[in-house]
């Protein structure tokens, strides 16, 4: 059966196509099948949407885009696509950018080392020019304009702009010892002041995580723990990192062993007996919650849409952190926006 409104021929996807006028040349009307379960289970996508789409509009979102997360073509015109749907539907997101490597793909190039202790790269003067030159002069604008094809929504900034972040030194810890990486900072203080100047102007602040110190001096802040500090500091509802795997294994490799939900205590608990990789992704995480976010979550940046995915199903997809002593499952809370 056909309708003759419909202006799809029955091989073109529905979703392939923007609406086109309806065309009555000659004998050729477009034309498609009628297919009542596969408009049923469209309908039931949009409307089990909906809780979401309340429960996020008016709300700021942080995304941490990861470098490995970025590789792939199809994956960066999705991740655009999903930052601009967001900001459609009312959402305000925020995304921090990894590019960790793309960094060491530079290290590469100059004949420079790349050394990682505890999930963090040791830093060195040398070392930290590279990080600043890649991540604002490179990923930055690369992200900036791949959200940029849908129209002027981005702007990039550093933690270096506007006091956005304060760093100081910090340590990597292997094996329960303090080790000394370098010019490695944790971000202490905040100022969001130049990220929701761009909110308010109904932009998407893409941001690059180096930092200064208290005396000016530059440092590289792993981008998992910024978007943790950012996301507490903006009062973000949710925090979605995208990376390169499935999520938390709590047997890694093991992929029987994948972690749908856990809450802080029992992350608190595990995450010293994490592999090096994922203890900056985790205790971002747990930072995160612990500081009053809704909800983090680890989400597969290699699989087009996963954000979507994860954000507006109730079944959601990857890793999410709650907060400790959280039983129910993940539903709306019904709250109005912040
Ligand atoms: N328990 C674990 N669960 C999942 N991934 C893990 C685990 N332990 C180590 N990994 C590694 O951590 C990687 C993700 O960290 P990383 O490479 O720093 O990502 P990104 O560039 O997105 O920040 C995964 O690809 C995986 O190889
Ligand atoms: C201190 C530290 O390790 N900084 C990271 C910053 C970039 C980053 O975090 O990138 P991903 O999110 O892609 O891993 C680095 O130099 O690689």
């Amino acid at each position: 059966m056909s309708t003759k409104e419909d202006p799809t021929p029955p091989d073109v996807r529905v979703d392939e196509a923007p609406p086109s006028p309806r065309r009555r040349v000659g004998t050729t009307r477009r034309m498609r099948r009628h297919d009542p379960e596969g408009d049923a289970a469209k309908v039931a996508v949009l409307t089990g949407a909906l809780p979401w789409l309340k429960e996020f509009h008016g709300n700021v979102v942080v995304i941490k885009y990861g470098g490995h997360a970025m590789v792939d073509e199809d994956c960066r015109r999705a991740f655009a696509d999903d930052m601009v749907f967001l900001r459609t539907c009312g959402i305000l997101p925020v995304v921090v950018h990894g590019g960790g490597p793309q960094i060491s793909g530079m290290l590469g190039r100059l004949g420079i080392d790349s050394e990682f202790r505890g999930g963090l790269r040791v830093t060195t003067e040398e070392t930290v020019d590279v990080v600043r030159m890649v991540l604002t002069g490179q990923v930055t604008p690369e992200v900036v304009g791949l959200i940029n094809g849908h129209g002027p929504l981005a702007v990039g900034l550093s933690g270096e702009d506007g006091g956005l972040f304060t760093a100081e030194r910090t340590v990597a810890v292997v094996d329960g010892e303090p080790v000394d990486v370098g010019l490695v900072g944790d971000v202490v203080a905040v100022d969001p002041t130049p990220v929701t100047a761009l909110l308010e102007r109904g932009k998407i602040p893409v941001v690059a995580t180096v930092a200064p110190d208290r005396d000016g001096v530059v440092h590289n802040v792993n981008a998992d723990t910024a978007a943790a500090a950012l996301a507490v500091a903006l009062g973000a509802v949710k925090l979605v990192v995208l990376t390169d795997v499935e999520g938390l294994y709590a047997d890694w490799p093991d992929r029987d062993s994948l972690v749908q939900q856990i809450d802080a205590a029992e992350l608190a608990e595990i995450l010293p007996t994490l592999d090096a990789g994922m203890v900056p992704k985790m205790a971002a995480c747990l930072r995160a919650v612990e500081g009053g976010v809704r909800r983090a979550t680890v989400v597969d940046g290699r699989t087009p849409h996963a954000l979507l995915l994860e954000m507006f199903t109730t079944e959601g997809t990857g890793t999410m952190v709650v907060p400790a002593a959280t039983t129910s499952d993940d539903v709306p809370t019904g709250e109005e926006p912040a």
